[in-house]
């Protein structure tokens, strides 16, 4: 009998009714798990080790339980008390066409909340413009009124700023609510915190002590540079400069042009006091990249690794990259995306494919062994990489 755990708030009749839930996908009965499904029978619950339902169906090897649990919204990245996601149990039990769709599930669901998270992000930039204008509508009403009415009264000024206080109560909670809930810059917090640099200049790290960026990144680096600047005299752009180790390898390819995209402040200063913007052909940009992409221009090379931003940030950076590369020029960036789960990460490299073709590049992943020990950890509040392979996305723009 497979033991399920932690169902909170659930009456007798709902516990007994999932825990028949989780026998039946254990033992790959489709019949009676559909039955209860359809009953109502709670497919959230965990058995022992944290393993959920889907991990269940995936040991099996049941493809229509999985299917069944994913159509009455079973999440498909829940991961067990070891961090192993379904799809590690499905690689790791042989079960390769679970895998498969598995993995097209996570790359359906996950386009799928992307497109609505944009299109959310859409409507609240249109209402905040809506309310800019009808605020500078507004002003200029009040102008005019001001202009009149200096002639009769002197009063006119405060009577008006009630008004406005009025007009403002008034106005649709909904509309305001949007507007408020406008996202902000997904990494201020870190913007805003003083980092530190190791005394051997091998770790770049934050308050926390979260790794920015670490020396063990070196080889990546080497190669993302080699792979955006693959001869001598090219213009290059780089967003991030963390540790300086991507542009160190870069000025040994002599850039015709080598702009530097940086946001926090304490890496800028610390740029400076090594010389960055006296070097040859480079050209500092401080600030993030979203508000100086007007001050960019056309590189033959550019590489992207900015810190504590997500998915959509990265997809936002891949739009602007077909208007600043040159024909022929290659844009690459850190593939950290889902890096603490093989699973995940296969999801995430998938999508990044999809989406960059659809913006007309081809991408091509060149894989690396990477090999890191426990140690390398040692003194860093979270380890933000435990997989054995880097794959090294390099993009090219098609029809070039
Ligand atoms: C992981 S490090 C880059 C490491 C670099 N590739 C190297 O070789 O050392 C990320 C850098 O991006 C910067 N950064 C974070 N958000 C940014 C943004 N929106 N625009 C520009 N730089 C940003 C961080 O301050 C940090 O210096």
């Amino acid at each position: 009998m497979v033991k399920t755990e932690e169902v909170i708030d659930a009456s007798d009749e709902e516990v007994a009714k999932s825990q028949a839930l989780m026998q039946a996908v254990a033992e790959g009965k489709v019949e009676t798990v559909e039955k209860l499904l359809k009953d109502g029978a709670n497919h959230s619950a965990r058995a022992a080790h944290g393993r959920t339902m889907l991990h269940f169906a995936t040991m099996i090897g049941s493809l229509p339980i999985v299917k069944l649990l994913l159509s009455y919204g079973h999440p498909w990245n829940l991961v067990d008390d070891d961090y192993k996601s379904v799809g590690d149990y499905a690689k790791s039990f042989n079960q390769s066409e679970i895998y498969e769709f598995l993995l097209e599930e996570g790359v359906r669901t996950e386009l799928l909340m992307g497109l609505m998270q944009r299109k959310l992000k859409m409507e609240l930039l249109e209402a905040q413009y809506d309310e800019e204008e009808e605020e500078e509508d507004g002003a200029r009403e009040d102008n005019k009124e001001e202009k009149k009415d200096t002639n009769d009264t002197t009063t006119a000024t405060s009577e008006q700023k009630d008004q406005d206080t009025t007009a403002e109560e008034e106005e649709p909670a909904s509309k305001k609510q949007k507007v408020e809930t406008l996202p902000e810059v997904p990494n201020a917090e870190y913007l805003a915190q003083p980092l530190q640099y190791t005394e051997d200049g091998d770790r770049l790290l934050d308050a926390e002590k979260n790794g920015v960026m670490m020396g063990w990144e070196l080889p990546l680096m080497i190669r993302h540079a080699e792979v955006i600047s693959p001869q001598k005299g090219l213009r290059v752009l780089n967003v991030g400069f963390g540790l300086g180790l991507v542009d160190t390898e870069l000025q040994k390819y002599s850039p015709s042009e080598h702009t530097i995209i940086e946001a926090h402040p304490d890496v800028y200063a610390h740029m400076i006091k090594q010389g960055w913007d006296k070097k040859p052909g480079v050209k500092i940009l401080f600030g993030r990249w979203q508000d100086v992409v007007d001050q960019l221009e056309v590189y033959d090379g550019i590489f992207f690794d900015t810190f504590g931003e997500f998915y959509e940030d990265l997809r936002a950076f891949h739009e602007i990259v077909p208007n600043h590369l040159e024909e022929g020029g290659i844009y690459s960036y850190f593939n950290g995306l889902g890096a603490t789960n093989q699973f995940f990460h296969a999801v995430y490299n998938r999508i990044s494919e999809l989406e960059l073709g659809e913006m007309g590049f081809t991408v091509e992943y060149e894989e690396m062994d990477i090999g890191l020990k426990e140690e390398e950890w040692n003194g860093v509040k979270r380890a933000y990489w435990t997989l054995d392979k880097y794959y090294l996305p390099i993009c090219r723009l098609d029809g070039f």
